[in-house]
């Protein structure tokens, strides 16, 4: 039996949509896989009613069949689905590195990526490997293509989950088809900021780089709550606030010793616009983690 742990994972971080991505320190996935002649799937935890136990369905089936490796695969959900946080994707990235060791395929984690980004694309409709590169590598990735480029940043993070559900195939529906020139030059703009802010592990670039004009309007009308929580976040301190990949989650940029108090804020603030919340008190961290027994 293999088992892995695979992180949460903010995508976009604003301004670079399906682009930048983060690995967070919690919540995780842990999937275990054990070989069989067919594969069978098993889920529990967090939101495990709302997930398909159908190979064809979960994103961990479309994995199982690209690296030719059938298993009784089981999913102990750390991650709400539905979330923003990667929920699909981390699945997908655990069972990728655990069906590569269980089988002995050989791959390197980089490799892996791209083949847990075809499980990702089962429930998303396309593939966007900023929530699957990652999941596996850690720290801040930015994937253009197939390369994927990692930053080893340490970065505190508030990320807050409302109960309300954003499918990420209904909020691909809202991305403006197009932009203006002097949308992509902000876009530019505060994305080279947000980078530099990683490579320098500088809390205010990172949050400065933050924001967005282009994708997250759109989506933050999705969120109940998201203006009012936003404003909270950046009066407690934080140094930017975004919609958390396709949401309904919110993320913010903080200092360490702001993040206590940006938590409390974000989840008063939902609590102030009639929604439930729950708020991950969080950093940038490493990529899957793998046990063998
Ligand atoms: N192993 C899995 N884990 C979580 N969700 C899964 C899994 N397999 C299939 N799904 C389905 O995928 C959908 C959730 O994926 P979706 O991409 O919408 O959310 P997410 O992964 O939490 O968010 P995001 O990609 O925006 O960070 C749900 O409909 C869920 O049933
Ligand atoms: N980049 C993707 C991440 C969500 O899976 C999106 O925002 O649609």
């Amino acid at each position: 039996m293999v088992t892995v742990r695979a992180p949460a994972t903010s995508a976009n971080l604003g301004s670079g949509f399906d682009v930048f991505g983060a690995a967070l320190d919690r919540p995780a996935d842990i999937v275990r896989v054990e070989k069989a002649d067919r594969t069978t799937i098993d889920v529990t935890g967090y939101g495990a009613e709302f997930i398909p136990e159908d190979p064809d369905s979960n994103t961990v089936g479309a994995v199982a069949e690209a690296l030719d490796a059938p298993a009784h695969i089981r999913i102990d959900k750390g991650i709400r689905p539905s979330s923003g946080l990667g929920s699909s994707g981390a699945s997908a990235a655990a069972a990728a590195l655990a069906l590569n060791e269980l089988y002995d395929r050989g791959l390197s984690r980089r490799e892996l990526v791209p083949i847990a980004g075809k499980g990702e694309a089962t429930v998303s409709g396309e593939v966007h490997l900023d929530n699957v590169a990652p999941a596996l590598l850690g720290g801040f990735t930015v994937a253009t293509g197939r390369d994927v480029t990692v930053v080893d940043a340490d970065i505190p993070l508030v990320a807050c989950l409302p109960e309300i559900a954003v499918s990420t195939r209904d909020a691909r529906d809202v991305v403006p088809a197009g932009a203006t020139m002097e949308q992509l030059i902000y876009t530019v703009g505060r994305a080279a900021t947000l980078t530099t802010g990683m490579c320098r592990n500088d809390p205010r670039l990172v949050g400065k780089g933050m924001h967005d004009r282009l994708v997250t309007p759109a989506r933050a009308d999705l969120i109940a709550g998201y203006d009012q929580v936003r404003e909270a976040a950046l009066s407690a301190g934080a140094t930017g606030v975004t919609v958390s990949g396709a949401g309904p989650g919110i993320i913010a940029a903080c200092y360490p010793e702001n993040r206590q108090e940006i938590a409390s804020a974000m989840v008063e603030a939902f609590k102030d616009a009639g929604v439930d919340s729950r708020a991950y008190q969080t950093k940038i961290g490493r990529g899957a983690t793998l046990y063998s027994e």
